[in-house]
């Protein structure tokens, strides 16, 4: 394993009460992640994960994923895994959110391989859960909690694209709090995901990176962006429009 830095080191025991991201250390055994690991890799003797690699100048998004009605259809565990979360979530959270409505995202399976990242981003949801299910190299949540400024009524605005990518540059970055979340099997990641800025690290070892991503939000909420924004995550064809799908192009 790669030794952290003591800065980083000293990031990650800070973690526990940063407002809009907790750590939940051990929430499954390690056995119980071997075991999900194990029905994973029989999933992949039967069936194709496509790969996503949509370049980007600073960390681009490369990943392959397991969409959530492939999950509904072919791995019940991880379905059940995903109802069963919902008190804890929402009981961390202390909000009253729910499942999304949107089955193919609603809970997924992210495999990041060797040199694979997830490009900086905030969710579309409220409140996700990530689980780690093994350890590898680099594959580090890179994250700023509660760090957007979020136009009332325009979330999906291309107004908001472009306050959001100011806030990457390293003046702004500096205002914020920023985690480092490594992988290790079993820790569970929640974070308002809709205000924290987050992205994956390369992942440096020789194997991938394994993480259950669940998503939840409120029970009215509607997202304008989600035909483009879903063909961009789950689709290993060229993603054809040039500008950000999270937002309006107009
Ligand atoms: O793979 C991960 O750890 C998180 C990916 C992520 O941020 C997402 O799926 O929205
Ligand atoms: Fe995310």
């Amino acid at each position: 394993m790669k030794l952290l830095s003591q800065k980083e080191a000293l990031v990650q025991s800070a973690l526990k009460n940063v407002p809009g991201l907790q750590l939940i250390e051990g929430f499954l055994s390690p056995e119980e992640c071997n075991a999900f690991i194990i029905s994973l890799e029989e999933y992949r003797k039967s069936y194709e994960i496509p790969l996503i690699y949509r370049p980007e100048r600073k960390r681009s998004l490369k990943y392959r994923v397991i969409n959530g009605e492939d999950i509904q259809k072919r791995l019940p565990t991880i379905q059940k895994l995903y109802e069963s979360i919902l008190p804890t979530v929402q009981g961390v959270t202390n909000q009253n959110i729910v499942p999304l409505k949107n089955r193919v995202v609603g809970v997924n399976i992210n495999f990041t391989p060797p040199g694979g990242a997830y490009r900086w981003h905030y969710d579309r949801n409220a409140v996700t859960a990530v689980l780690y299910l093994n350890e590898v190299d680099g594959g580090e949540i890179e994250a700023y909690p509660d760090y957007r400024f979020l136009l009332k009524g325009a979330r999906s605005s291309r107004l908001q694209g472009y306050v959001d990518r100011l806030l990457r540059f390293g003046i702004f970055l500096r205002l914020g709090r920023k985690c480092v979340i490594a992988p290790k099997s079993g820790r569970l990641v929640i974070m308002r995901g809709d205000r924290c800025l987050h992205s994956v690290r390369t992942v440096s070892s020789s194997r991938d990176r394994i993480c259950i991503v669940m998503s939840f939000d409120f029970a009215d909420a509607v997202f304008s962006q989600e035909l483009a924004l879903d063909s961009y995550l789950y689709s290993s064809q060229r993603y054809i429009a040039k500008s950000d799908p999270n937002y309006s192009s107009r």
